[in-house]
């Protein structure tokens, strides 16, 4: 019986109590120290593969998502108890038709959509600047198996510093980024700091907007915060059930 060692990352703690929630409703979560963060650790039997499960609230946006991830992921790897897979979750904004309000979409890899270079020809993107890259493939085979168990669509998950308003910068990512099924504001942060400790990687989004024009009224993020809760619940099913990590 081998341990899974799971980090998930979340933006704020709504997200973070709903996960919490879905991978074990009977038992609580408890604070688990991280210097500078507020963590809990949820521990659940059952399965053939028992599952530790720490929790982060990191923040809005990609920097403190990678401050956060880096801090538990460099913790854990002083205890000698690395983490098996780093998950990045919350809601999200959905690109229309691919991703409507309420849908849940596994990311096949993660986009930083806005890091790079304007010019007069268009956006560059960083790596085409010669600089570092702007995206990260995520664990093929677990986030197709996820994807499938959810009913997800499994496609890019761009990460924006600025939430798209308007329905010009819409369009201009779904041209940009065919295929695009979502945008949030911490999966390339959560990224940077698995790979640079070589974690397999999952994002895991539920849309509570549609990605285009401003328009408060229409966020859904109590019902994307159930389906947020449903969806680990159903994670927690696949990891069980599935193939003991290392995870691919
Ligand atoms: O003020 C607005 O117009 C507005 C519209 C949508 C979302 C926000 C947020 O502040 C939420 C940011 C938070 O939630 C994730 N999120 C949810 N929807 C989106 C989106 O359409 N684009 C980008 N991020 C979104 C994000 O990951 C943050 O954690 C404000």
């Amino acid at each position: 019986m081998s341990t899974v060692r799971l980090l998930v990352v979340t933006a704020v703690q709504s997200e973070r109590d709903a996960v919490a929630r879905g991978l074990d409703p009977t038992a609580p979560a408890l604070p688990h120290p991280l210097p500078g963060h507020e963590m809990l650790r949820t521990t659940g039997g059952g399965g053939p593969h028992p599952l530790h499960a720490d929790l982060l609230a990191a923040g809005v946006g990609p920097a403190a998502a990678a401050a956060a991830t880096g801090a538990a992921l460099t913790a854990a790897a002083l205890r000698e108890q690395p983490y098996d897979l780093v998950i990045t979750a919350g809601i999200a904004g959905g690109f229309a038709p691919v991703a409507p309000l309420g849908s849940v979409v596994v990311a096949d890899r993660v986009v930083a959509a806005d890091l790079g270079a304007e010019s007069p020809e268009g956006f560059v993107a960083v790596d085409d600047l010669g600089f570092g890259r702007s995206s990260h493939p995520c664990a093929r085979h677990l986030g197709a198996a996820v994807a499938r168990a959810l009913g997800a669509v499994h496609a890019p998950v761009l990460t924006v510093s600025t939430v798209t308003g308007t329905a010009e910068r819409a369009q201009a990512l779904r041209t940009r980024y065919e295929g695009a099924a979502a945008e949030a504001m911490e999966g390339f942060g959560v990224a940077e700091a698995a790979a640079a400790h070589g974690v397999p990687l999952l994002e895991i989004r539920t849309v509570s907007n549609p990605v285009g024009p401003r328009d408060r009224a229409a966020w859904r993020i109590p019902d994307a915060l159930s389906t947020l809760c449903d969806a680990f619940g159903v994670l927690r099913t696949v990891l069980d059930r599935g193939a003991p990590p290392p995870y691919s």
